[in-house]
C-alpha cells in the first residue's frame, strides 16, 4: 500500500444559506497522521466526508495521491471510513466481517450467496487470496484469536479493532476516522489511542482523524489543524500549537489545564502592565492598549517576592499537582498553577502564598487575539 497525499483547495461548503466550510486550503503528506480538531459543530465532519466523497463541496477541489477526485463516487477514491458506530454485522463470525468489502469488490454476486456461493467454481485463487488478506488484518490488529466469534461476543476496544481490520483489508490510499474512540470508556480510549498511533506506525498510511477531544489530537497526530466556525485557526506539528498559539482562540483550546488568562495593558513604550504593577515585559514597538497576558499553569511558580494569593483547592493528579489560586486584592481571574507532587510543597494549605511566572515562556495576543512577539526583561516576573 502506497501512502497517498491528501489536497484539499479552496473548499467552500454551506447548508441552508449558512456557511459551514471557508475556503479551506489543506495539503495532507502521503503516509501523515493529520487530526482535524474543534469544538462541536466547527464543520470537522462535513470536512471529511467531503474527502471521502459523501458531501460534495459548493467550491473548491479535492485531490488523493494527486488525482483530482472532487466529482468521483465515494466508491471510487479508494479510501476507507471509520466511524465511531462500528457497523458490523451481527450475524457474522469477525472473519466473515472484515473479508465483507474484498468479497464485494472480487466475487461475482452468485459467489457471494451462503451455500450456492461454495458451488461457483473457478474461484478458489480469488477465495485464497481474500483469506490470506483478512488474516494479514488481524494480525496488524492483534485479532487473530478473535476470528471466529461474533461481534456481541467482542468488547467495545475489540469491536473498534475488527471494524478497523474491516477498513485495512482494503488496503485503502488513506483512512479517514470520525471519532472512532468515542464510545469506549475513558481507560479504552487511552489504550486504542496508543493502538491506533502503532498501527500508523506499523502501515504507514495516511490517516485524517476527526476529533473535538484536543488530547486525542495532540497524542496521536504528527500535525494538528485546529478549526472553529468552518475555517483552519492553526495547522502545526503538536508541540508548535502548545508552545506558539497563532490566537487567543488556539490558546483557549490546547492545553489540559487550560492556559492561564489576565487582563494587561501594554503602555505607549510597549511595557507591560497587569495585576496593578510592571510585569517586566515587553510588546513590539507600536503595539499599545489592552491585551491578554498568557501562561500556562506550569509556567507558574511560587517564588519569594510574587504577588500575593490565596490557595483556593488543590487536586492531585498523581505525579502532577493542579493548585487553583486567588490574586489578593486585585480583579484577575483565577488563575491554575501545574506543580509536580514531588515538588517542594506548598506554603500553608490556607494561608497566602507569592506567585510568579516563567516570563520567558509567557504569552501575548493583542486586542484582536492574534499574538504578538514577546520580551521578557527578567526570567521569573513576579
Ligand atoms: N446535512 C446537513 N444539513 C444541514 N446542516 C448540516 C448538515 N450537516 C452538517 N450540518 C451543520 O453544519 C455544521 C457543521 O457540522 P459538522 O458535523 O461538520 O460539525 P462537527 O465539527 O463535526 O461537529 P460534531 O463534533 O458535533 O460532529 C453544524 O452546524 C451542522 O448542524
Amino acid at each position: 500500500m502506497t501512502p497517498q497525499s491528501l489536497d484539499l483547495v479552496g473548499i467552500g461548503k454551506s447548508f441552508d444559506g449558512a456557511d459551514v466550510l471557508e475556503n479551506i486550503d489543506l495539503a495532507i503528506r502521503p503516509g501523515e497522521f493529520l487530526s482535524l480538531v474543534g469544538a462541536s459543530g466547527c464543520g470537522k465532519s462535513t470536512l471529511l466526508r467531503i474527502i471521502a466523497g459523501l458531501e460534495t463541496p459548493d467550491r473548491g477541489s479535492v485531490a488523493i495521491g494527486g488525482r483530482d477526485v472532487t466529482e468521483a463516487d465515494p466508491s471510487d477514491r479508494n479510501i476507507a471510513m471509520v466511524f465511531q458506530s462500528y457497523a458490523l454485522y451481527p450475524h457474522m463470525s469477525v472473519r466473515q466481517n472484515i473479508a465483507t468489502p474484498l468479497r464485494m469488490r472480487r466475487l461475482p454476486l452468485a459467489a457471494r450467496l451462503p451455500v450456492i456461493g461454495r458451488l461457483v467454481p473457478g474461484l478458489g485463487a480469488t477465495r485464497r487470496e481474500i483469506a490470506s488478506a483478512v488474516e494479514d488484518a488481524a494480525e496488524a490488529l492483534q485479532i487473530r484469536p478473535l476470528l471466529d466469534r461474533k461481534p456481541a461476543q467482542l468488547s467495545g476496544g475489540q469491536r473498534q479493532r475488527v471494524a478497523l481490520a474491516r477498513a485495512l483489508v482494503r488496503a485503502p490510499a488513506a483512512f479517514l476516522m470520525d471519532e472512532p474512540l468515542s464510545n469506549l470508556d475513558a481507560k479504552l480510549r487511552a489504550h486504542m489511542r496508543e493502538e491506533l498511533a502503532g498501527l500508523h506506525r506499523r502501515l504507514g498510511a495516511t490517516f485524517v482523524y476527526v476529533t473535538h477531544d484536543q488530547i486525542e489530537a495532540m497524542t496521536m497526530s504528527d500535525r494538528v489543524a485546529l478549526m472553529e466556525a468552518g475555517r483552519i485557526l492553526q495547522l502545526g506539528t503538536p508541540a508548535e500549537l502548545y508552545e506558539r498559539p497563532a490566537s487567543l482562540s488556539v490558546a483557549r483550546f490546547i492545553g489540559t489545564p487550560a492556559m492561564n488568562l489576565l487582563p494587561v495593558e501594554i503602555d505607549g513604550a510597549g511595557r507591560i502592565s497587569g495585576l496593578g504593577r510592571d510585569l517586566g515585559l515587553e510588546a513590539p514597538q507600536g503595539k499599545r492598549g489592552p491585551a491578554t497576558l498568557g501562561l500556562r499553569p506550569e509556567d507558574l511558580r511560587f517564588v519569594a517576592n510574587g504577588s500575593p494569593a490565596r490557595i483556593l483547592r488543590t487536586e492531585h493528579h498523581g505525579a502532577d499537582r493542579y493548585v487553583t489560586l486567588e490574586i489578593l486584592d486585585r480583579s484577575a481571574p483565577t488563575l491554575t498553577l501545574r506543580q509536580r507532587a514531588d515538588e517542594e510543597p506548598i506554603p500553608g494549605a490556607d494561608g497566602t502564598v507569592a506567585l510568579g511566572f516563567h516570563a520567558g515562556r509567557a504569552h501575548l495576543f493583542g486586542a484582536d487575539g492574534a499574538r504578538l512577539v514577546l520580551r521578557a526583561r527578567r526570567q521569573v516576573a513576579a
